[in-house]
């Protein structure tokens, strides 16, 4: 399994209302998980659990059989930075980086995906290049070009690829596609799906948008997760 919950409750903080609890959730390698619910149903923290960056006082949460909560936080930063590439809402791209900079930037904090980068391609430019053509994304001053200066559907290619860079075993994309146009959505999520079925990637994607749903192996419904566990959740339905 790439992703195990077990008798998870999250609370921001003891004593406050509880946001998630999730019995139990688990995602096998290659699944394509669609996690979906309204504005404040704990989308975004359940994004922070499975990738280390928060742990919670109740349950396990493991990743590629680690259980995170028993990492202090620096080795679940290495643990990330190792297996897990995001894609993030705003994207996040460092604007004083160029495009292929901005590519290659993971393998900055891990040798392990320099090294796998580097079994793909002869170095890592090559590499960062290769994955931008597979999502597209062909300019010949890609090197220069500043990221600023892109459209916002490059940019998203360029998170993309960055996401990919190094081959993590996880992509977790959180609303990757609200600044799109309909239909270069679901041209994106299928350019999205290629790399991981290449790479062998499970993709974690959260999305408000329910037309995305049909195109993923299965769905985690928030809202239904809530309704689900018991009346301390009641009004923790606002963002
Ligand atoms: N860092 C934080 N500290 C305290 N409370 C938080 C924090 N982040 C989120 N929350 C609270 O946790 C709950 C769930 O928020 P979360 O951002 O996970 O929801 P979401 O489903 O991602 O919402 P949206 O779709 O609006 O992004 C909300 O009540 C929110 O106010």
């Amino acid at each position: 399994m790439v992703i195990e919950i077990e008798d998870l409750e999250f609370r921001w903080q003891p004593g406050a209302p509880r946001v998630l609890a999730i019995e139990d959730l688990r995602v096998a390698q290659g699944e394509r998980l669609f996690i979906k619910g309204p504005s404040g149903s704990g989308k975004s923290t359940l994004l922070s659990l499975i990738s280390g960056v928060t742990t919670a006082a109740t349950g396990s949460v493991r990743v590629l059989d680690q259980a995170l909560e028993r990492l202090g936080s620096i080795k679940r930063d290495h643990f990330r930075a190792d297996h897990i590439g995001y894609i993030f809402q705003m994207f996040n791209l460092i604007p004083y980086l160029s495009v292929v900079d901005n590519v290659t930037l993971p393998c900055r904090f891990s040798a392990r995906r320099r090294a796998n980068a580097l079994s793909r391609s002869r170095d890592l430019d090559t590499e960062a290049r290769r994955l931008l053509r597979q999502l597209d994304m062909d300019h010949p001053d890609l090197h220069r070009r500043a990221v600023t200066t892109l459209s916002v559907g490059q940019q998203q290619r360029v998170a993309a690829a960055r996401a990919l860079m190094g081959a993590p075993e996880l992509l977790i994309a959180d609303e990757p596609t609200s600044a799109l146009d309909a239909d270069r959505r679901e041209s994106f999520i299928q350019l999205l799906f290629d790399e991981c079925r290449a790479s062998g990637a499970t993709l974690v994607f959260v999305s408000h948008d329910a037309s995305l749903e049909p195109l993923f192996d299965r769905t985690l419904d928030l809202a239904a997760v809530n309704r689900a566990a018991p009346p301390a959740l009641a009004g923790m339905g606002e963002g």
